[in-house]
């Protein structure tokens, strides 16, 4: 489609010129502020299957212009759920080195330094991610919360190969790792609300868990991310930065984000 960006002529508040869903209902990311809050006993834990993937594996890093995403084997999906979610990529969105503020769900205010999704898409009704994207029951989005703090191993598995992607559309094949090391230790307690892609095209076909723990990486972690990419093309004669990538957060309206956990 059209290119997008999020400052600029071309930045959030002009999307829904060429995408009319991102000015529509049911959009992501949320500020999930207490009064929005309602305990759910029925929330089960989020079990993920396969997601322990061997070096013998190989995954593909990419720089998309927006994000850096890995793309995932259709092995790895989410049990737990009313139906399978098998996993199709993950990616981050993250601040810039002078504002290391760049997550795109807020919890009571609080932004954290960066955010990952894990991009999951209904197999037991959609063959594959592309016929799933626009469908209300369509996506399942894992979300997790990330603070500048300990170095995280597991991040540094895909992060020590950066720089072989520094501009948009270069790739590289990197060693399968445990995905499951990624996410927070707990995995029972987190919010759910229906919301929306966060990037055009913004279809509201995304059930959101944003885990209530987040994860750490260390400030040289951060930097690394927030600083080795480009959203421009390697030959483009002005590199373009690829930081602040991230939605501000959209009206609630009417919605109410289901809780698995008791104060
Ligand atoms: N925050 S988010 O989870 O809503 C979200 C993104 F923020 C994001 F950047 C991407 S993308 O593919 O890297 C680039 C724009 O599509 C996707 N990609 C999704 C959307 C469309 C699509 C098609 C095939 C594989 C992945 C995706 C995404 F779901
Ligand atoms: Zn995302």
């Amino acid at each position: 489609g059209a290119k997008w960006t999020y400052t600029g002529p071309e930045g959030e508040n002009h999307w829904s010129e060429h995408y009319p869903y991102c000015g529509g209902a049911f959009q992501s990311p949320i500020n999930i502020k207490s009064e929005l809050l309602r305990f759910d006993p029925t929330l089960r834990p989020i079990e993920v299957q396969n997601y322990n993937l061997s070096p013998k594996e190989q995954l593909t890093l990419g720089n998309n212009g927006h994000s850096v995403q890995i793309s995932l084997p259709s092995k790895m999906y989410i049990s737990g759920l009313p139906q399978r979610y098998t996993a199709a990529q993950l990616h981050f969105h993250w601040g810039s080195s002078s504002r290391p503020t760049g997550s795109e769900h807020m919890v009571n205010n609080k932004q954290y330094a960066a955010e990952m999704h894990v991009v999951h898409f209904n197999s037991d009704k959609y063959p594959n991610m592309s016929m799933a994207v626009d469908k209300s029951d369509g996506l399942a989005v894992l979300g997790v919360l990330i603070e500048i703090g300990e170095f995280n191993p597991a991040f540094e598995q895909f992060l020590k190969f950066i720089n072989g992607i520094k501009y948009r559309d270069q790739k590289v094949q990197v060693p399968g790792f445990n995905i499951r090391a990624l996410l927070p230790a707990r995995l029972d307690e987190y919010y759910r609300y229906d919301g929306s892609l966060t990037t055009p095209p913004c279809y509201p076909s995304v059930l959101w868990t944003i885990f209530r723990n987040h994860i750490t990486i260390s400030r040289k972690q951060f930097l690394s991310l927030a600083t080795a990419l480009y959203s421009s093309h390697a030959q483009d004669s002005v590199p373009v930065p690829l930081n602040g990538n991230y939605r501000k957060p959209q009206p609630a309206d009417s919605r109410v984000v289901l809780v698995s956990f008791k104060e």
